[in-house]
Parts: structure tokens; C-alpha cells; sequence
């Protein structure tokens, strides 16, 4: 899944293009030489043009490395608030506890006890004697360390951006709009509810990806069922919910980087469905965000990583916690390959929110409910869209927009917003709406009366039950800080309109509860688009990278908003509802 931490999580700034940045290193060396990286600084450097060259080799990371390049291509170097911050704390790793399922027949309440635990703390555990035959593993990852191995033509075979075959090979799913590209090339397979056709499937790991599915959704289903008993739910609460019938595989390969200090091999985010699977080799490099910083997800033999992703913090009431977590580049000599399957729900428009059996007067819901499908298309807005990254001064809502370019354009709502709670705030994909006027020009719009003023005239319980907000995460990081600092005074529950009432992308406004801002440069928007997370276009458009190059504008695909800025890897598959003549 896209900071690029979560897509509900606040962002990074974009990486400054104009100057020269100098990186002080914090490694174990007593006194690191400052590094100074003039990379994609240099004035007559096109970057847009680079990464679009990269782009169409078809080779991947993987053919630059084959190539013997030895410095990285600029377009690969992170800024320095990510690079300064990449290592572990020592002795961390313990943090991730190993269950050992041989348990769950003679003891499975102390395995419930284990999994709910890890669950509601780092959100990551690890899975031994699951029952899958380590052979087949074994065989699952050679086979897609094969298919990276393969020689380049039979690899640009399957290059490709758009997921109409259910089958992309490719380097960065987000490459046209991160800030900086990772060194990591991935296979993407859907699997379910609607496979991929098989044929499709490289042959080379044909057998092997399919095997090790069917093996994972076995497992996937026990730990849910497992999950769904540390709830207090019982076992089959969360399974009945269907949250493993939409499935993507997505196979890394993290090539050997020549230099790692320089970029990562995956950007922190957290993953958007319900739960996800990693079958890792032994090289290492994940790793987690706990509250005192970066743990290493330490390859164990024959281990499961399963860790929790946002769908199932939501539906849990936040009793399970969705992590950050990402993957420091490739610093050994070996690859490395991960095989990881994420489990959404299979059907669209069901609804989901925090389970009635987990709220409570105490324990109110902490989202209101939503459709996948709004869940998902909100993940895909969240980077490019306007995001609130804090309160400034008294109360004033402050709302960022962020571009793949150079571009920030800052908007602050002129209200007052007294009593802002981390609670209180909307999800911003609802309620900041933006239109292409005539001249293209987007504005935006804040429809701040009916936002932020209290309706006396419901009780606190009636507005949670009835108008909970989608809170975003990135809000409440930041907006916790802030609007401590600012508003002293006790939780206000602001109750909002029904998702459906409020102003959304493109809908006429209300004049009366309005306020325009013009942002400060001009962006180029598409008009309208009738693309779905599952139904992507063809290609980006041949201007997409040019727009890069500019500051002042936006790239112009569809698919490229939705995947914007994000290493959600596989969700631009999020799968469509099985058809009834269709199956899995
Ligand atoms: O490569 C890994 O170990 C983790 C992959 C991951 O987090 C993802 O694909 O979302
Ligand atoms: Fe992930």
C-alpha cells in the first residue's frame, strides 16, 4: 500500500528539487563525512526525463543494476528526513513476537492471547509450524527470484503499468509521482475474487505463485479466525466478513543497491486492506514503526510475517493496530525476494465500519461506516488531494495540498475551528471538494459552516452512532499535537452530515457555506474521469512526465492520482465483485 507512509497517515514534505541538500548520516561511524548529494539538484538535470527513460528500458531496477551502474541514477535519492532516519533502534527486533501455531489444536487460548497482543501493539507478528511445507516456500521464492533473473526481454514481456490482464511486472508502482524512486522492482498478481487467468501468469512461477495462494489463504483464514477470538468475538465473526476473497500478490525484488544510505528499497507506509502475508528470504530489511521507532522484522526460517492493515483497525475499533512499515534498501550482496499477498474484502460495496460488539459509551466508534470501494478510492485520493496537516494559530484549520513536482500550495481556512479533538475532524476526501472551472483552474473549496459547527441539537450519542466520521490518521497524528496546544478544553463531538450530504468532487457548491481559495499556482486537472482503482487506463498520458518537470502542474492521468505518491503496491488490483458466472 501510499507517504509515502500510510495513505492515512501524514506525508513527508516533498523532496526540494531546487537546492543542494546536505545529508549528515547517523551511522556507527564516530564522525560520518557530511554527504552532499547534488543529484537531483543539478540545475540542467531533467528528471522527468530520466525517469521516464528508466521507465521504458522495460529493465527494472534490476537492468540498471545489470548494467554496473555504481551510483545511483538521482531520481533514486531520498531526501534527508528520510534518510537520516534509517536505522533500527539495537536490539529492537525482539519487539516482534514469533507464534508458533504447532500450539493452536492443544493450547489456542494462549495463541489467541499472543496474536491479539502483538495485534494491539506493533501490529506485526511472525507465524512458524503454519503447516505450509517449507519446500513449497522455498520453491515459491526461487521461482520468483527467477522470474527477475530472467534475461530482460522476457521480463519487458510483462512490463507494464496498466492491471488489465490482473498480471504487471514493474519498477515502483508510483514511480511518475513519488518524491523519489525506490530500489525495488515488483510482479503484481491478482488472485482473488476474480484471478488472473493463469496464462497470464509468467510460467516461470506460474505453479509456485498459485500453490503458495491457496496455502496462504488457509493460514490467512486461521489467523483472522484468531484475530476475531482476541476480540472477543469468536471464530468465525471476522471470517464471515469475507476479508481474504480479495487478494493481491505482489513478488519484490530488491536488488543488491550500490548506495543504500541513499535510498530504500520501500517507503514507509501501512497497508490499506485487512490483513497481509510476507513470505521474506533471509536478507532482511523490513521493518516496523513502533512507539519508540524503526524494529527490524528479522527474517526467521520458514516464518509467516502477518501484520494488520488499516480495513482491520478500522473494523476493530482500533483494538488492532495498522503499522507503518518499510523496507531499507538492498545492502547485502544477495537479492532479496519477498512474496507478499494483501487480503481486502472481495465485494466492493459492502459496508464496513467498527464492529457494534466493539463500541460502546466508553469505547464509541472511532470511524463511521463506509463501502470498500469509498475506503479504497479515498486511499488513492489521500496523496495529491488536500490533506489538513495541523491547526494553526487559534483553531485555524490548516489544509496542504501536495504535488509530485516541487509545488505546496497551503490553504488555512479562515474560521476559527474552536475545540478541534482529533475526533472532531472530517475525513478530508469528503469534505474538500475541487472543480475545474472554466479555465481549468482548480478551485478549492471549504464548506467550513457545515463542517465545524456543533448541532446542539443532538445528543453526543446520537452524532456518534449516527455521524461518526472516517478519521483520518495523518489528522490525528498531527492535529493531536497541535490542537492540544491550542485547545485546552474537553472533546467536543462535532457531528457530521451523512458521507452522501456532504460536498463532494465536483458537485455544485453552496454558496452559503463556502469559502473559495484560489491556490497560489495554476494545476492542470483532468475535466472528469470515469477510471476505477480496477479499471485504470491504458498508460499515462505522454505529457505526465513533462508535467513532473514543471512545477506549477499536476501529473494529468487518472490512474497516476490514485497511485500518487504511494507504494500501495497491488491495490490499484483492488479486485471487482465476482460476477455470478465467475469464480475464483
Ligand atoms: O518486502 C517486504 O518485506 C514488505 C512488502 C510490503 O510491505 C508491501 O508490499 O506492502
Ligand atoms: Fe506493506
Amino acid at each position: 500500500m501510499f507517504n509515502l507512509t500510510s495513505p492515512l497517515k501524514s506525508q513527508p514534505l516533498l523532496f526540494p528539487l531546487t537546492s543542494k541538500s546536505t545529508i549528515i548520516m547517523t551511522s556507527s561511524n564516530p564522525s560520518p563525512p557530511p554527504i552532499t548529494v547534488f543529484a537531483s539538484t543539478t540545475p540542467d538535470y531533467d528528471r522527468a526525463k530520466a525517469v521516464k527513460q528508466f521507465d521504458e528500458t522495460k529493465h527494472g531496477v534490476k537492468g540498471l543494476v545489470d548494467s554496473g551502474v555504481q551510483k545511483l541514477p538521482p531520481f533514486f535519492v531520498h531526501p534527508p528526513e528520510t534518510l537520516s532516519d534509517l536505522k533500527p533502534r539495537p536490539g529492537s527486533e525482539s519487539e516482534v513476537p514469533t507464534v508458533d501455531f504447532s500450539a493452536v489444536e492443544t493450547s489456542r487460548a494462549a495463541v489467541v492471547d499472543q496474536i491479539r497482543r502483538a495485534a494491539s501493539t506493533i501490529g506485526f507478528f511472525q507465524v512458524i509450524n503454519h503447516g505450509i511445507p517449507p519446500e513449497l516456500l522455498e520453491r515459491t521464492v526461487a521461482a520468483m527470484k527467477k522470474f527477475h533473473e530472467q534475461p530482460a526481454e522476457e521480463r519487458a514481456r510483462v512490463y507494464r503499468r496498466e492491471m488489465g490482464t490482473g498480471v504487471s511486472y514493474i519498477s515502483n508502482v508510483d514511480l511518475y509521482n513519488s518524491k523519489a524512486a525506490s530500489w525495488r522492482d515488483t510482479l503484481q498478481i491478482r488472485m482473488g475474487p476474480i484471478a488472473a487467468d493463469p496464462e497470464e501468469i509468467p510460467e516461470v512461477c506460474r505453479e509456485e505463485v498459485r500453490a503458495w495462494d491457496k496455502e496462504a489463504v488457509r493460514v490467512g483464514e486461521l489467523v483472522i479466525g484468531l484475530l476475531s477470538e482476541g476480540l472477543g468475538l469468536g471464530a468465525e465473526k471476522l471470517p464471515e466478513m469475507g476479508l481474504v476473497q480479495g487478494r493481491v500478490m505482489v513478488g519484490h525484488y530488491y536488488p543488491p543497491c550500490p548506495e543504500p544510505d541513499l535510498t530504500v528499497g520501500l517507503t514507509s507506509h501501512a497497508d490499506p486492506g485487512a490483513l497481509t502475508v510476507v513470505l521474506q528470504d533471509h536478507v532482511g530489511g523490513l521493518q516496523v514503526r513502533s512507539k519508540d521507532g524503526w524494529v527490524d522484522v528479522k527474517p526467521v526460517p520458514g516464518a509467516l510475517v502477518f501484520n494488520i492493515g488499516d480495513l482491520l483497525q478500522i473494523i476493530s475499533n482500533e483494538e488492532y493496530k495498522s503499522a507503518d512499515h518499510r523496507v531499507l534498501a538492498n545492502c547485502s550482496n544477495d537479492p532479496r525476494v519477498s512474496i507478499a499477498i494483501f487480503f481486502n474484502p472481495g465485494e466492493r460495496e459492502k459496508t464496513f465500519g467498527p464492529l457494534p460488539e466493539l463500541t460502546s459509551a466508553e469505547k464509541p466508534p472511532l470511524y463511521r461506516n463506509f463501502t470498500f470501494n469509498e475506503f479504497i478510492t479515498r486511499f488513492f485520493k489521500k496523496e495529491l488531494d488536500v490533506e489538513v496537516v495541523g491547526v494553526e494559530g487559534y483553531g485555524k484549520l490548516c489544509v496542504e495540498r501536495k504535488l509530485p513536482s516541487s509545488t505546496e500550495v497551503r490553504v488555512i481556512m479562515k474560521k476559527p475551528v474552536p475545540n478541534v479533538q482529533p475526533r472532531d475532524l472530517p475525513p478530508i476526501g469528503l469534505y474538500v471538494s475541487e472543480e475545474v472551472s472554466d479555465d481549468d483552474d482548480p478551485i478549492y473549496e471549504y464548506a467550513s459552516e457545515e463542517l465545524h459547527t456543533p448541532d446542539q441539537s443532538q445528543t453526543q450519542t446520537e452524532s456518534l452512532a449516527e455521524n461518526s466520521a472516517v478519521q483520518e490518521k495523518s489528522t490525528n497524528h498531527v492535529i493531536s499535537q497541535n490542537a492540544a496546544a491550542t485547545t485546552p478544553s474537553a472533546p467536543v463531538q462535532i457531528p457530521f452530515k451523512p458521507p452522501s450530504q456532504q460536498p463532494r468532487m465536483g458537485q455544485p457548491k453552496t454558496p452559503a457555506t463556502s469559502s473559495k481559495f484560489r491556490p497560489k499556482q495554476t494545476i492542470r486537472r483532468p475535466r472528469a474521469s470515469t477510471n476505477s482503482p480496477s479499471n485504470p487506463p491504458a498508460t499515462p498520458p505522454p505529457d505526465t512526465t513533462q508535467t513532473q518537470s514543471t512545477s506549477a502542474s499536476v501529473a494529468t492521468s487518472e490512474e497516476t492520482f490514485k497511485v500518487a505518491g504511494s507504494e500501495a503496491i497491488g491495490m490499484n488490483f483492488i479486485p471487482t465483485p465476482v460476477s455470478k458466472n465467475q469464480k475464483n
